[in-house]
């Protein structure tokens, strides 16, 4: 049995890519130049022709920074490409599991955010993404989306290797502290999306909708920062000092939620999917990044 994982040279396809599947379950990953989402005239041929038995997109435009000045590019891939994965998904009668992002939340909630709370996205990232899911629930019904955050990972580009990269040549570095989310390990998020999509597979009644997972504990980019350099410092490193400072003092294109906590049941409720803490996850990838030193 095959499954199709779009995105598998990003952070969370890679994770999907290296865990261990049940015997007899193979994945096909192809590179952007094989299956497009920018070039969605060629989806639903590539899935027709594949005969899988679910698909997991996690492609997507991520930048989000770049988005605001690249609305075309960020709203095709985000947005129009999964109208056409739902719609062929859909045709060929098998399930799909899609990833989506906070950044479909304006943060103005006080508390963390629910699957079923109104959307506001504050920028042409999140509003691409929030217009991707809405594909994904109207193309095919046997869909789950699954919301995250703040993924990280030893694999691509993320706000850990950031921080350990600028940390490297600085001796002090500002970090917004009051915008507020849950750092998410992306493998711990490719188990999710797989034991979705694996039970979808074998459960045509399986759940369907819109579901929240994010490592378990809230903090800042400021928090997350500091936890980053004080797991370095303990294992001897040399850590920069990082000063805490508000958003109007790192000005950036995209404006991002003041808060996008996630929360809610529904995972746990449906799936019996449980989170750990972000900081074991972080123990472990510091660990891997430092091997490949
Ligand atoms: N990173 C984060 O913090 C968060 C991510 N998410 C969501 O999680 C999912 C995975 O994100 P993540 O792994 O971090 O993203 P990455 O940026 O690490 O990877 C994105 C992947 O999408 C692929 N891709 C981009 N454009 C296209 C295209 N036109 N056609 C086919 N593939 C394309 C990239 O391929 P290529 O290598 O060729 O560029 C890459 O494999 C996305 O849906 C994202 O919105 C949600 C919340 C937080
Ligand atoms: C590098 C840096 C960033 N920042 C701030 C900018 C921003 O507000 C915040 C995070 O910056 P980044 O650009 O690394 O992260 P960002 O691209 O906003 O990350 C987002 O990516 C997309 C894909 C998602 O879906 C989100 O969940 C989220 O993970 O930290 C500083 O304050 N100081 C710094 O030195």
């Amino acid at each position: 049995m095959r499954i199709l994982v779009t995105g598998g040279t990003g952070q969370v396809g890679a994770a999907l890519a290296r865990r261990t599947w049940p015997h007899g379950v193979s994945l096909d990953l192809p590179t952007r130049a094989e299956l497009d989402l920018a070039a969605p005239g060629r989806i639903a041929d590539y899935v027709e022709k594949g005969g899988y038995a679910a698909v997991i997109n996690a492609a997507a435009y991520t930048a989000v920074d770049k988005a605001e000045s690249d609305s075309l590019a960020a709203w095709t891939v985000n947005a129009i490409g999964p109208v056409a994965l739902s719609t062929a998904t859909a045709r060929a009668g098998i399930p799909m599991v899609h990833v989506s992002t906070d950044y479909v939340f304006d943060g103005t909630k006080v508390g963390a955010y629910l699957e079923e709370d109104a959307v506001r996205p504050l920028g042409v990232y999140g509003a691409s993404k929030e217009s991707g899911e809405q594909a994904i629930r109207t193309g095919n019904p046997r869909s789950a989306i699954v919301r995250t955050s703040w993924v990280f990972s030893a694999d691509g580009t993320n706000f850990v290797k950031t921080m350990l990269r600028l940390g490297a040549t600085r001796d002090r570095l500002r970090v917004v502290d009051d915008q507020h989310g849950c750092p998410t390990s992306a493998h711990d998020l490719a188990d999710v999306l797989a034991a979705i999509a694996l039970r979808m597979i074998e459960d045509p009644a399986a759940p369907v909708g819109t579901y929240h997972f994010v490592n378990d504990g809230a903090t800042t980019w400021c928090g997350f920062a500091r936890e980053i350099f004080s797991r370095e410092a303990e294992a001897g490193l040399q850590v920069p000092e990082v000063e805490a400072i508000a958003t109007h003092d790192y000005p950036t294109p995209a404006r991002r939620p003041a808060n996008s906590v996630l929360g809610g049941a529904k995972l746990a409720h449906d799936y019996g999917l449980i989170a750990r803490p972000f900081t074991d996850a972080l123990r472990e990838v510091l660990h891997d990044l430092r091997r490949q030193e």
